[in-house]
């Protein structure tokens, strides 16, 4: 049985003081027993954040990003080690966003995955495609290019804590969803290339989560899939009572 996961990735948004009201909803709030929540709010609301969930069951947090360096002159980079240092347990990588606003290749999503690993952080590692490369058919190759050319590069033993996160770029932030169909698809071929890259247990258990406009009204068609274990949500995390009624879709 895997886990069931729902991660909300605030992206750019909210003050430091709209955060703490934020996650002060979210942990007042009944969550559902079985289910880990990940909160991942800009850098700035890290150490706020890991101090109102302190001592909370079930809700951990994350970065939305980390560099690839373990320090240095490097400015306006944030290390993992720095990441660690508040509380935090994972960082998004590899988010599309990430990928076009700030031009980072699977080179780069590799290279600051390894970084996180040796600092101890885990990973939420996103892929997906874009719509002109579903368009043409090219989504599996694009996606199996995105994990072996990531975290395929690494042992079992060093992959063992990654989720990964499948965004199709098309239904991010756009209000279009995959259809639960699609979404399963995807989700069960990510598996069997992590099969043939690890082996068949590692591939049984690595969390796979839905991303791309996931709310409270399609969250259980979606969860509901046998080869999706939960969601990273973006604009529907930024509620208390959507993200939470999100975690009580399973
Ligand atoms: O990280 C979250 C994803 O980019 C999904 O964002 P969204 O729920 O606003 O479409």
């Amino acid at each position: 049985m895997r886990k069931k996961i729902v991660a909300g990735n605030w992206k750019m948004n909210t003050t430091l003081e709209e955060g703490r009201r934020l996650i002060e909803a979210i942990v007042d709030q009944e969550k559902p027993e079985d289910v880990t929540l990940i909160v991942a709010p800009p850098y700035t609301h890290l150490s706020m954040v890991n101090n109102v969930i302190d001592g909370q069951e079930g809700i951990l947090l994350s970065s939305q990003d980390c560099y690839l360096k373990e320090s240095g002159a490097y400015t306006g980079a944030v290390a993992p080690a720095m990441i660690r240092s508040t509380g935090a347990t994972y960082t998004i990588l590899g988010h599309s966003e990430r990928r076009s606003y700030f031009q980072e290749d699977n080179a780069t999503v590799f290279q600051k995955m390894r970084a996180a690993f040796s600092e101890g952080l885990k990973v939420i590692l996103c892929i997906g495609e874009k719509l002109d490369q579903r368009e043409v058919g090219d989504h599996f190759k694009v996606v199996q290019n995105q994990l072996e050319e990531t975290i395929c590069k690494f042992s079992a033993k060093e992959g063992k804590d990654v989720i990964l996160a499948y965004e199709p770029v098309w239904a991010i932030g756009t209000g279009k969803t995959a259809t639960a169909d699609q979404a399963n698809e995807m989700h069960g071929f990510i598996r069997e290339v992590i099969a043939q890259n690890f082996d068949n247990q590692f591939a049984e258990q690595i969390p796979v989560l839905y991303g791309g406009s996931c709310k409270p009204g399609n969250a259980k068609e979606l969860f509901s899939q046998s080869n999706v274990d939960g969601g990273l949500i973006g604009g529907a995390s930024l509620k208390a009572e959507d993200f939470l009624a999100i975690a009580g879709s399973f």
